[in-house]
């Protein structure tokens, strides 16, 4: 018949913020709602993100569902069966660049892949692969913390603790959330020294 098409259609959906923002809240969310409506879903967590359970996205309020850690964007693809409806995907910002085809990839073939993840480091900076996760999405979600210092809406997030590498895991100990004026972009705490 003209005009339905011949496959379901797949997307890409972005979840992104700050830290503390609700961006875990937010996939949990969506992944529940699958499930109720019967969807296979498969989850899956970056392997370093070791914060609180190795086979479980968490989010700060220790809300939390099963998941699958993986090393590399090529593992998830590897994983993914074919009887599955939708690929949920948190920390999204700590893999490879090949994440970007893999989730195109699972969409074009029809299924619902949610990715949740930075869309900034500690100095404010695009966090690849987000950027371009975000422009080949169908939809992007952007979420807001409370800002740690004046309590408005918070698109940043401050880390507390002097180390100047991009990747730093960890949690409210080394980052707080903050509003475009009270965030700095520097590595060590004025106050600390
Ligand atoms: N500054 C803050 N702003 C908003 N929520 C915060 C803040 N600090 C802690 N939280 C808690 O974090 C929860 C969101 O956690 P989570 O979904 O894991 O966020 P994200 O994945 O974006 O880091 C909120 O429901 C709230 O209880
Ligand atoms: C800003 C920033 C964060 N990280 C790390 C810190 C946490 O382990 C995750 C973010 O987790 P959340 O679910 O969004 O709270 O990323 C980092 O490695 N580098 C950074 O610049
Ligand atoms: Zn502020």
């Amino acid at each position: 018949m003209r005009g339905v098409p011949a496959r379901p259609t797949g997307s890409v959906e972005v979840i992104t913020g700050s830290m503390f923002s609700g961006k875990t809240e937010e996939l949990i969310r969506r992944i529940k709602r699958a499930i109720l409506a019967r969807q296979r879903v498969q989850a899956f967590k970056p392997r370093i993100d070791d914060r609180y359970d190795a086979h479980r996205i968490v989010s700060h309020e220790a809300v939390s569902v099963e998941a699958v850690a993986v090393g590399t964007s090529a593992s998830i693809e590897e994983r993914v069966l074919d009887e599955t409806d939708v690929v949920a995907i948190d920390e999204a910002q700590f893999f490879d660049r090949g994440i970007i085809e893999v989730c195109d990839k699972l969409a074009n073939r029809g299924l619902r892949v949610i990715a949740a993840g930075l869309d900034q480091d500690y100095l404010g900076r695009p966090f690849p692969p987000m950027p371009e996760l975000m422009a080949i999405a169908e939809e992007v979600t952007k979420v807001h913390a409370v800002c740690a210092v004046c309590g408005g809406p918070a698109s940043r997030s401050q880390r507390l603790i002097p180390k100047a590498t991009t990747v730093l895991v960890g949690g409210a100990e080394s980052y707080e959330a903050r509003c475009r004026g009270c965030f700095e972009a520097r590595d060590v705490p004025r106050t600390e020294f």
